[in-house]
């Protein structure tokens, strides 16, 4: 388990002052696959940087089962990181090695008997799927090939934990999607709990059963992926998860709601039974059924040209049924 308590990062470049990380409180799970989202300068890469102590932290502690990384001396830091891999954006490989040179890279370094490398490095390449790539350099192979050697290298130390910083923001969607399903396979076999920090909600909702999201260096909501892609309950999630679709003028008339259900109603004509449960005509202006790993979560705006008093008893309705309600314009 990774406990991150009261984490703050200060930057600080002659009287320049950043206060990138401000009171960090999270906990991460074993076997957990923890996704950190947020725009661009919001505190994410600093945040899995001082979850290995890439980047010292100005206060707060980052433990890891049950050692604090913090209050570690260089040595015993080191040993520590062998239990932390990282991949990266840009996937960090020695162009002048091969791709067998560079997974068995850590573990020469802290000098493994050859026949040892070769086993375990063959072992990762298959993992990997690039068994055929051994002898290859960086220069020969695909993006997508270059992060599977970086996962092979993070893999080697056997770790407890992965972090990935923007590890598939460099990738087209069909090899970002092959990453992940690495990933998630990685997560099933060998149980290594899994940090992924990204600005792409797609990748959160493809793999991650949990989710924080940074805003200007603060948690502002977090929880599992699942109940915050169907109930935001911030503002700026809700500007993540929901695609802010514009809707013609023309057709925002009466009062407008918003509807959002998941597994328990998803499957159930909502839409029809309001429809003969108050004798009313729903309006249907924009819908959509979205699957967060594999739970279909449904988002609908409607438009009900209702007084004021029944609009509450339908909202009600929808609401005792497990239907997220809210109203974007009112009559
Ligand atoms: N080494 C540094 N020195 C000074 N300020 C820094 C340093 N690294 C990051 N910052 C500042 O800290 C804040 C958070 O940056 P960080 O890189 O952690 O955010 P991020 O969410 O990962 O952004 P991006 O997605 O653009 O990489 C930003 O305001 C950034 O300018």
């Amino acid at each position: 388990m990774i406990i991150i308590k009261e984490l703050s990062k200060t930057y600080v470049k002659g009287n320049v002052k950043v206060d990138a990380l401000k009171n960090i409180n999270l906990q991460i799970c074993n076997r957990d696959i923890y996704g950190i989202i947020g725009l661009s300068g919001a505190g994410k890469s600093s945040l899995v940087r001082c979850i290995n102590r890439l980047e010292e932290p100005t206060s707060g502690s980052v433990i890891i089962n049950n050692t604090d990384i913090v209050s570690l001396a260089n040595k015993e830091l080191r040993e520590m990181r062998k239990k932390i891999g990282m991949i990266f954006q840009n996937f960090n490989l020695l162009s002048s090695k091969t791709v067998f040179e560079n997974v068995a890279f850590p573990l020469r370094l802290i000098k493994t008997p050859e026949d040892k490398i070769n086993k375990k490095v063959k072992e990762l390449l298959d993992l990997v799927e690039l068994s055929d790539k051994s002898n290859s350099y960086p220069s020969q192979l695909s993006g997508g090939q270059k992060q599977r050697v970086g996962i092979a290298r993070a893999l080697a130390n056997d770790p407890d934990v992965l972090l990935c910083d923007e590890a598939t923001s460099a990738l087209d969607p069909k090899t970002t999607h092959q990453i992940l399903s690495l990933l998630k396979d990685i997560n099933k076999k060998l149980g290594i709990t899994i940090v992924i920090i990204t600005h792409e909600m797609e990748v959160i909702k493809e793999i991650c059963n949990k989710v924080a999201i940074l805003e200007g260096g603060r948690v502002i909501e977090e929880g599992n992926t699942i109940d915050i892609f169907s109930k935001p309950g911030n503002k700026s999630t809700k500007h993540f998860v929901e695609d802010n679709q514009v809707i013609p003028e023309n057709m925002l008339h009466g009062n407008i709601i918003s509807l959002s259900y998941t597994e328990k109603s998803v499957s159930e004509p909502i839409i029809s039974r309001i429809s003969r449960e108050f004798n009313i005509d729903v309006n249907i202006i924009s819908g959509k059924i979205e699957y967060v790993q594999n739970t279909p979560i449904g988002k609908l705006t409607i438009g009900l040209d209702v007084a004021k008093t029944l609009l509450e008893k339908i909202i009600e309705y929808l609401e005792s049924n497990h239907i997220k309600t809210e109203v974007m314009k009112s009559e």
